[in-house]
């Protein structure tokens, strides 16, 4: 749980993005929320839900990077899901709790993650002491263990052969689902269960010291690793720190009075509603309380508007804050402003083949020029331009990169304008090159 403020937060996610101040502060002030309830006195925590945001903006202006870099900074798991997913043909009632279902498993993953850290030296270890009876025996003198030791570590016996128990894996997974459960609910890895009923079967193999060593080191670390806690804490996390990003709203936003798809919309905004409001989800790890997961819910709505929302829904997602459009000014500072700019990506990509990319001032003002101007002549996909137009700029010189080892490549205006201005000229070409 990050104690940071809302001014804090806001200058954390002002190294990834520019602008949108708005709905940086709206974000910021959902996590310190969190932080804030935990501080209340425990029979009020329960009652104080968040106040999820709703943020209304058009495409590739950065709604889901700053709900993203949130999530990152608070070490929350974060999933991002389309509305209009759940319309699709075939969909049916309950499948939006699959949301949450996916949720637990990115937490898991999250968890497990940190944990394997913190035993990586214990399970290198491990493996090590594992290789080592393989290689001399178990009652090998001291002194021949240590000279196998330092040899091993030198990689020295990367190629000599040894007989490794092994777990019995049994072929590929094999999950059914049980009949009536719903979903993935009710899905049970037979192996992991027979598994543990055996006791965790091993077989013996014959293979070299360097094949051997990293299922060796998964195996010690994941022995190491508590599976009942890590699904403790997963759960833990999402229900306490998970957020949901909910991306195309404004989709599902329809008066059912049109019949046909706007039903089956209308049909989603219901089942979205108890997720939100708070409900208990049962996944295969346990059940998971949903009442204190925020929810970010984004669209464009260009056409319908967020009156259009079932008025339930509308009152779950209380925050409105509007992003605002790019502005040519905004394309060219996301150039070069965030930590992971675009242009300091591609310098160190170059830097890997030893070429060193040089981009003029007066380049990235045509760059964000011509970014503009195709965005309003085409199609405004806000930041996103800049990656196509800046992947067309640039692809010759990704080509032949590894030829040009030790050159320095300064990009000029008159670069950009000879790699792109051609084809941003042209509508019907830009339509599909940039
Ligand atoms: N204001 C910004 N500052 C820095 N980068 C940005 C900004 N806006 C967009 N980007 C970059 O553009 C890309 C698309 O942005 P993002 O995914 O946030 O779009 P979005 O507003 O959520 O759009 P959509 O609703 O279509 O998903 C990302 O790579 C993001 O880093």
């Amino acid at each position: 749980m990050t104690e940071l403020t809302p001014r804090e937060i806001v200058a954390e996610l002002d190294r990834h993005i520019v602008g949108q101040t708005g709905a940086k502060r709206a974000v910021a002030i959902a996590l310190r929320n969190r932080w804030r309830r935990k501080q209340a006195p425990e029979n009020l925590q329960g009652e104080i839900t968040p106040k999820n945001i709703l943020m209304i903006g058009p495409t590739g202006v950065g709604k889901t990077e700053v709900s993203r870099r949130l999530a990152r900074l608070a070490n929350a798991p974060f999933l991002k899901v389309e509305a209009t997913k759940f319309t699709e043909v075939g969909y049916v009632g309950r499948d939006v709790e699959q949301i949450i279902r996916d949720l637990v498993e990115s937490a898991v993953g999250m968890i497990r993650e940190q944990k394997r850290v913190g035993v990586q030296q214990s399970a290198t270890d491990a493996a090590e002491e594992r290789l080592l009876d393989a290689l001399v025996g178990e009652d090998a003198q001291s002194s021949t263990r240590e000279v196998f030791r330092r040899k091993l570590r030198e990689g020295e016996l990367d190629d000599k052969e040894v007989d490794i128990d092994m777990p019995e894996t049994g072929g590929p997974m094999q999950m059914f689902d049980l009949p009536g459960q719903g979903g993935s609910m009710g899905m049970i890895n037979l192996s992991d269960m027979l598994g543990k009923a055996m006791g965790g079967r091993t077989k013996r193999v014959r293979t070299t010291v360097k094949e051997a060593y990293k299922p060796l080191l998964d195996e010690e670390a994941d022995k190491m690793l508590d599976e009942e806690s890590i699904t403790r804490e997963a759960i833990h996390a999402v229900e306490q720190d998970g957020i949901v990003f909910l991306d195309e709203i404004d989709k599902i936003a329809a008066k059912s009075e049109r019949g046909g798809a706007d039903v089956s919309r209308e049909g989603v905004q219901r089942d979205l509603l108890p997720l939100i409001e708070g409900t208990t989800v049962s996944t295969k790890r346990g059940a998971v309380k949903t009442d204190h997961i925020l929810f970010i819910a984004s669209g464009a709505f260009h056409v319908s508007k967020p009156s259009d929302l079932l008025p339930e829904l509308q009152g779950r997602l209380p925050i409105r804050v509007e992003l605002d459009a790019l502005t040519r000014d905004d394309l060219r500072r996301i150039l070069v402003e965030p930590e992971a700019s675009l242009i300091r990506q591609y310098e160190a990509l170059m830097t890997a083949e030893g070429v060193t990319l040089i981009f003029e001032d007066a380049a990235i003002d045509t760059l964000a020029d011509l970014a503009e101007a195709v965005n309003n002549s085409v199609e405004n996909i806000g930041a996103r331009r800049l990656q196509t137009v800046l992947e067309r700029l640039l692809d010759e010189i990704s080509f032949e990169a590894p030829d040009r080892k030790g050159e320095t490549i300064t990009i000029t205006a008159d670069y950009v304008n000879e790699r792109v201005s051609g084809l941003a000229a042209d509508a019907d070409l830009s339509k599909f090159i940039l």
